[in-house]
Protein backbone atom coordinates (compact mmCIF):
# COMPACT_ATOMS: atom_id res chain seq x y z
CA UNK A 1 0.00 0.00 0.00
CA UNK A 2 1.18 3.54 -0.80
CA UNK A 3 2.29 5.10 2.08
CA UNK A 4 0.08 8.32 2.13
CA UNK A 5 -2.31 5.96 1.94
CA UNK A 6 -1.00 4.57 4.99
CA UNK A 7 -0.39 7.98 6.51
CA UNK A 8 -4.24 8.78 5.79
CA UNK A 9 -5.61 5.26 7.19
CA UNK A 10 -3.79 6.44 10.35
CA UNK A 11 -5.22 9.67 10.67
CA UNK A 12 -8.00 8.27 11.97
CA UNK A 13 -6.52 6.82 15.11
CA UNK A 14 -6.24 10.53 16.26
CA UNK A 15 -10.14 10.32 16.28
CA UNK A 16 -10.39 7.18 18.46
CA UNK A 17 -12.65 8.05 21.62
CA UNK A 18 -9.47 7.71 24.22
CA UNK A 19 -7.09 10.06 22.04
CA UNK A 20 -10.13 12.47 20.66
CA UNK A 21 -10.80 14.52 23.63
CA UNK A 22 -6.52 15.07 23.89
CA UNK A 23 -6.40 15.83 20.24
CA UNK A 24 -9.36 18.89 21.30
CA UNK A 25 -7.19 19.93 24.23
CA UNK A 26 -4.20 20.30 22.12
CA UNK A 27 -5.47 22.46 19.86
CA UNK A 28 -6.78 25.01 22.92
CA UNK A 29 -3.21 25.13 24.60
CA UNK A 30 -2.41 28.24 25.77
CA UNK A 31 0.38 30.33 23.54
CA UNK A 32 2.94 31.28 25.67
CA UNK A 33 6.05 33.26 24.74
CA UNK A 34 9.65 33.56 25.24
CA UNK A 35 10.00 30.15 25.67
CA UNK A 36 13.30 28.37 26.98
CA UNK A 37 14.00 25.19 26.62
CA UNK A 38 17.09 22.88 28.19
CA UNK A 39 18.43 19.88 26.44
CA UNK A 40 19.80 18.27 29.09
CA UNK A 41 18.83 14.70 31.30
CA UNK A 42 15.44 16.31 31.41
CA UNK A 43 13.93 18.32 28.70
CA UNK A 44 13.23 21.74 30.39
CA UNK A 45 10.92 23.82 28.88
CA UNK A 46 10.47 27.22 30.80
CA UNK A 47 9.22 30.73 30.07
CA UNK A 48 9.66 34.15 32.16
CA UNK A 49 5.93 34.99 32.49
CA UNK A 50 3.79 32.46 33.24
CA UNK A 51 0.30 32.75 35.11
CA UNK A 52 -1.14 30.38 37.57
CA UNK A 53 -3.80 29.50 35.45
CA UNK A 54 -2.29 28.47 32.19
CA UNK A 55 0.08 26.74 34.27
CA UNK A 56 -2.65 24.76 36.06
CA UNK A 57 -4.18 24.05 32.76
CA UNK A 58 -0.74 22.70 31.16
CA UNK A 59 -0.55 20.43 34.68
CA UNK A 60 -3.84 18.62 33.77
CA UNK A 61 -3.09 18.30 30.47
CA UNK A 62 0.00 16.75 31.51
CA UNK A 63 -1.82 14.03 33.32
CA UNK A 64 -4.74 13.40 31.27
CA UNK A 65 -1.82 12.18 28.59
CA UNK A 66 -0.75 9.13 31.28
CA UNK A 67 1.03 6.65 30.49
CA UNK A 68 4.00 8.88 30.09
CA UNK A 69 7.13 6.10 29.95
CA UNK A 70 9.85 7.96 28.59
CA UNK A 71 11.59 11.04 29.67
CA UNK A 72 12.12 13.42 32.07
CA UNK A 73 10.03 16.34 31.25
CA UNK A 74 9.72 19.45 32.98
CA UNK A 75 7.32 21.68 31.74
CA UNK A 76 7.20 24.95 33.59
CA UNK A 77 6.23 23.93 36.93
CA UNK A 78 5.44 20.47 36.21
CA UNK A 79 7.76 17.78 36.21
CA UNK A 80 6.79 14.57 34.52
CA UNK A 81 8.83 12.13 36.30
CA UNK A 82 8.43 9.37 33.75
CA UNK A 83 8.66 5.39 33.81
CA UNK A 84 11.92 5.23 32.32
CA UNK A 85 15.00 7.59 33.15
CA UNK A 86 15.93 7.39 29.21
CA UNK A 87 19.02 9.99 29.80
CA UNK A 88 20.93 6.85 30.76
CA UNK A 89 19.98 5.22 27.47
CA UNK A 90 21.11 8.50 25.71
CA UNK A 91 24.30 9.26 28.06
CA UNK A 92 25.36 6.30 27.58
CA UNK A 93 25.20 5.89 23.50
CA UNK A 94 25.68 9.69 22.83
CA UNK A 95 29.66 9.14 23.05
CA UNK A 96 29.37 6.73 20.16
CA UNK A 97 27.18 9.05 17.78
CA UNK A 98 28.10 12.80 16.11
CA UNK A 99 24.99 13.72 14.21
CA UNK A 100 25.80 16.70 13.16
CA UNK A 101 24.74 17.45 9.24
CA UNK A 102 22.85 14.26 9.06
CA UNK A 103 19.19 13.02 8.79
CA UNK A 104 18.72 10.81 11.74
CA UNK A 105 15.74 8.77 12.08
CA UNK A 106 14.73 7.09 15.53
CA UNK A 107 12.87 4.35 14.82
CA UNK A 108 10.22 3.32 17.87
CA UNK A 109 10.19 6.80 19.06
CA UNK A 110 8.01 7.10 21.48
CA UNK A 111 7.05 10.52 22.85
CA UNK A 112 10.11 12.01 21.13
CA UNK A 113 12.30 12.09 24.05
CA UNK A 114 15.63 11.16 22.58
CA UNK A 115 15.00 13.05 19.51
CA UNK A 116 14.56 16.40 21.13
CA UNK A 117 17.76 15.60 22.50
CA UNK A 118 19.26 15.27 19.76
CA UNK A 119 18.20 18.55 18.76
CA UNK A 120 21.40 19.68 20.16
CA UNK A 121 23.63 17.39 17.89
CA UNK A 122 22.42 20.30 14.82
CA UNK A 123 21.44 17.23 12.09
CA UNK A 124 20.13 18.11 9.09
CA UNK A 125 16.85 16.31 9.45
CA UNK A 126 15.29 14.39 12.53
CA UNK A 127 12.52 11.89 11.59
CA UNK A 128 10.80 9.57 14.50
CA UNK A 129 9.07 6.56 13.66
CA UNK A 130 5.89 5.15 15.65
CA UNK A 131 2.76 4.00 15.43
CA UNK A 132 1.25 5.25 18.26
CA UNK A 133 -1.84 7.57 18.53
CA UNK A 134 -1.12 8.32 21.97
CA UNK A 135 3.00 9.03 22.14
CA UNK A 136 2.13 11.35 19.12
CA UNK A 137 -0.10 13.09 20.89
CA UNK A 138 2.65 13.06 23.79
CA UNK A 139 4.74 14.69 21.43
CA UNK A 140 2.83 17.33 19.53
CA UNK A 141 2.07 18.44 22.98
CA UNK A 142 6.25 18.89 23.87
CA UNK A 143 6.83 20.13 20.52
CA UNK A 144 3.73 22.86 20.85
CA UNK A 145 6.08 24.56 23.58
CA UNK A 146 9.55 23.67 21.70
CA UNK A 147 8.82 24.50 17.91
CA UNK A 148 11.35 22.03 16.31
CA UNK A 149 10.73 21.05 13.50
CA UNK A 150 11.11 17.24 13.83
CA UNK A 151 8.94 15.17 11.79
CA UNK A 152 6.92 12.91 13.91
CA UNK A 153 5.61 9.78 11.61
CA UNK A 154 3.01 7.39 13.21
CA UNK A 155 4.64 4.84 10.71
CA UNK A 156 6.44 1.70 11.96
CA UNK A 157 9.96 0.23 11.10
CA UNK A 158 8.42 -2.06 8.61
CA UNK A 159 7.37 0.83 6.30
CA UNK A 160 11.31 2.12 6.15
CA UNK A 161 11.91 0.61 2.43
CA UNK A 162 8.93 2.57 1.25
CA UNK A 163 9.92 6.11 2.86
CA UNK A 164 10.35 8.88 0.75
CA UNK A 165 14.55 9.04 1.13
CA UNK A 166 17.21 7.61 3.20
CA UNK A 167 19.13 8.22 6.47
CA UNK A 168 22.44 8.66 7.32
CA UNK A 169 21.95 7.31 10.96
CA UNK A 170 18.88 5.07 12.31
CA UNK A 171 18.13 4.57 15.87
CA UNK A 172 16.29 0.94 16.70
CA UNK A 173 16.21 0.96 20.57
CA UNK A 174 13.55 -1.50 22.19
CA UNK A 175 11.83 -2.39 19.26
CA UNK A 176 13.58 -5.67 17.75
CA UNK A 177 12.19 -8.06 20.98
CA UNK A 178 9.01 -6.66 19.91
CA UNK A 179 9.05 -8.13 16.30
CA UNK A 180 8.50 -11.57 15.62
CA UNK A 181 10.40 -11.03 12.30
CA UNK A 182 13.95 -9.42 13.90
CA UNK A 183 15.54 -10.88 10.75
CA UNK A 184 13.04 -9.35 8.22
CA UNK A 185 13.27 -5.88 10.68
CA UNK A 186 17.02 -5.35 10.48
CA UNK A 187 16.38 -5.85 6.23
CA UNK A 188 13.95 -2.61 6.38
CA UNK A 189 16.51 -1.19 8.62
CA UNK A 190 19.32 -1.74 6.16
CA UNK A 191 17.01 -0.41 3.38
CA UNK A 192 16.31 2.46 5.11
CA UNK A 193 19.94 3.42 5.10
CA UNK A 194 22.35 5.99 2.88
CA UNK A 195 24.83 3.78 1.84
CA UNK A 196 27.72 4.26 4.45
CA UNK A 197 24.70 4.80 6.73
CA UNK A 198 24.84 3.93 10.72
CA UNK A 199 22.52 1.33 12.36
CA UNK A 200 22.45 2.10 16.55
CA UNK A 201 19.96 -0.65 18.37
CA UNK A 202 19.70 -2.17 21.04
CA UNK A 203 18.07 -5.18 22.28
CA UNK A 204 17.06 -7.41 25.01
CA UNK A 205 20.02 -10.29 25.20
CA UNK A 206 20.65 -13.42 27.09
CA UNK A 207 24.28 -14.16 27.94
CA UNK A 208 25.82 -17.27 26.09
CA UNK A 209 28.58 -18.15 23.27
CA UNK A 210 25.68 -20.17 21.21
CA UNK A 211 24.08 -18.49 18.16
CA UNK A 212 20.76 -19.29 19.85
CA UNK A 213 17.59 -17.06 21.14
CA UNK A 214 15.26 -17.31 24.05
CA UNK A 215 11.90 -17.39 22.77
CA UNK A 216 9.80 -16.74 25.85
CA UNK A 217 5.89 -18.15 26.27
CA UNK A 218 3.26 -15.91 26.67
CA UNK A 219 5.17 -13.15 28.17
CA UNK A 220 9.12 -11.76 29.12
CA UNK A 221 9.17 -9.95 31.85
CA UNK A 222 5.38 -9.28 32.05
CA UNK A 223 5.90 -7.92 28.65
CA UNK A 224 3.47 -10.11 26.00
CA UNK A 225 5.27 -9.10 22.77
CA UNK A 226 7.97 -10.19 23.18
CA UNK A 227 9.79 -12.93 20.53
CA UNK A 228 12.94 -13.47 20.14
CA UNK A 229 15.89 -12.90 23.26
CA UNK A 230 19.27 -13.27 21.41
CA UNK A 231 22.53 -14.39 22.52
CA UNK A 232 25.34 -11.99 21.22
CA UNK A 233 26.45 -14.49 18.41
CA UNK A 234 22.97 -14.95 17.46
CA UNK A 235 22.29 -10.82 17.18
CA UNK A 236 25.15 -10.84 14.95
CA UNK A 237 24.41 -13.93 12.64
CA UNK A 238 20.54 -11.71 12.33
CA UNK A 239 22.44 -8.68 11.74
CA UNK A 240 24.64 -9.73 8.63
CA UNK A 241 22.09 -12.33 7.17
CA UNK A 242 20.06 -8.61 6.81
CA UNK A 243 24.00 -7.84 4.93
CA UNK A 244 25.22 -5.21 8.06
CA UNK A 245 28.85 -5.05 8.27
CA UNK A 246 31.63 -3.61 11.19
CA UNK A 247 28.81 -4.89 13.84
CA UNK A 248 30.42 -3.55 16.95
CA UNK A 249 29.09 -3.96 20.39
CA UNK A 250 29.30 -1.12 22.36
CA UNK A 251 27.95 -1.72 25.73
CA UNK A 252 25.71 -4.46 27.71
CA UNK A 253 23.75 -3.62 30.49
CA UNK A 254 21.27 -4.68 33.14
CA UNK A 255 18.37 -2.63 33.82
CA UNK A 256 17.98 -1.61 37.52
CA UNK A 257 15.58 0.25 39.37
CA UNK A 258 17.55 3.25 38.63
CA UNK A 259 16.45 3.35 35.12
CA UNK A 260 12.72 1.68 35.42
CA UNK A 261 10.69 1.92 38.27
CA UNK A 262 6.95 2.76 39.00
CA UNK A 263 5.98 6.33 38.83
CA UNK A 264 2.64 8.30 39.43
CA UNK A 265 3.15 8.73 35.55
CA UNK A 266 2.05 5.45 34.48
CA UNK A 267 -1.03 3.10 35.55
CA UNK A 268 -0.05 -0.28 36.54
CA UNK A 269 3.34 -2.11 37.30
CA UNK A 270 6.75 -1.47 36.43
CA UNK A 271 10.48 -3.25 37.03
CA UNK A 272 10.04 -4.33 40.89
CA UNK A 273 6.71 -6.51 39.97
CA UNK A 274 8.28 -8.13 36.44
CA UNK A 275 11.64 -9.36 38.93
CA UNK A 276 10.94 -12.48 41.06
CA UNK A 277 11.14 -11.19 44.63
CA UNK A 278 13.11 -13.98 45.90
CA UNK A 279 16.20 -14.12 42.75
CA UNK A 280 15.52 -10.69 41.64
CA UNK A 281 18.49 -12.02 38.74
CA UNK A 282 15.23 -13.73 37.26
CA UNK A 283 12.27 -12.66 35.90
CA UNK A 284 8.73 -13.42 37.62
CA UNK A 285 8.37 -16.09 34.41
CA UNK A 286 11.71 -17.79 35.50
CA UNK A 287 14.09 -16.07 32.54
CA UNK A 288 17.25 -14.27 32.56
CA UNK A 289 16.27 -10.77 33.90
CA UNK A 290 16.22 -7.82 31.59
CA UNK A 291 19.85 -7.07 30.17
CA UNK A 292 20.18 -5.22 26.92
CA UNK A 293 23.32 -5.06 24.44
CA UNK A 294 23.81 -1.98 22.71
CA UNK A 295 25.05 -2.53 19.08
CA UNK A 296 26.51 -0.16 16.19
CA UNK A 297 26.93 -1.18 12.55
CA UNK A 298 27.42 0.13 8.81
CA UNK A 299 25.41 -0.42 6.10
N1 LIG B 1 6.24 -1.64 14.19
C1 LIG B 1 6.84 -0.75 14.98
N2 LIG B 1 7.83 0.03 14.47
C2 LIG B 1 8.46 0.94 15.24
N3 LIG B 1 8.15 1.15 16.54
C3 LIG B 1 7.19 0.39 17.07
C4 LIG B 1 6.49 -0.59 16.34
N4 LIG B 1 5.57 -1.16 17.14
C5 LIG B 1 5.68 -0.57 18.35
N5 LIG B 1 6.65 0.38 18.30
C6 LIG B 1 7.08 1.30 19.37
O1 LIG B 1 8.31 0.85 19.89
C7 LIG B 1 8.48 1.41 21.19
C8 LIG B 1 9.04 0.34 22.11
S1 LIG B 1 9.65 0.98 23.65
C9 LIG B 1 11.21 1.70 23.19
C10 LIG B 1 11.16 3.20 23.15
C11 LIG B 1 12.48 3.89 22.91
N6 LIG B 1 12.98 3.66 21.55
C12 LIG B 1 13.50 3.50 23.92
O2 LIG B 1 14.44 2.77 23.59
O3 LIG B 1 13.40 3.94 25.06
C13 LIG B 1 10.14 -0.48 24.44
C14 LIG B 1 11.00 -0.26 25.62
O4 LIG B 1 10.61 0.52 26.49
O5 LIG B 1 12.09 -0.87 25.69
C15 LIG B 1 7.12 1.94 21.63
O6 LIG B 1 7.15 3.34 21.65
C16 LIG B 1 6.17 1.38 20.59
O7 LIG B 1 5.05 2.20 20.35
Amino acid sequence: MPLNKIRQERLAWLEWKDIAPMREALASLPKIENITTTLGNSIHIDALHVNDSDKEIIKEYTLALRPWRKGPFELFNTFIDTEWQSFIKYNLLEPYFNLEGKIVGDIGCNNGYYLFRMLSHKPKKLVGFDPSALYKTQFDFINHFLKSDIVYEMLGVEHLPLYEHKFDTLFCLGVLYHRSDPIQTLKALYQGLNPDGELILDTFMVDGDTPVALCPSKTYSKIPNVYFVPTIPALTNWLERAKFKDIEVLEIKKTDASEQRKTEWIYGESLEHFLDPLHPDLTIEGYPAPQRVYIKAKR
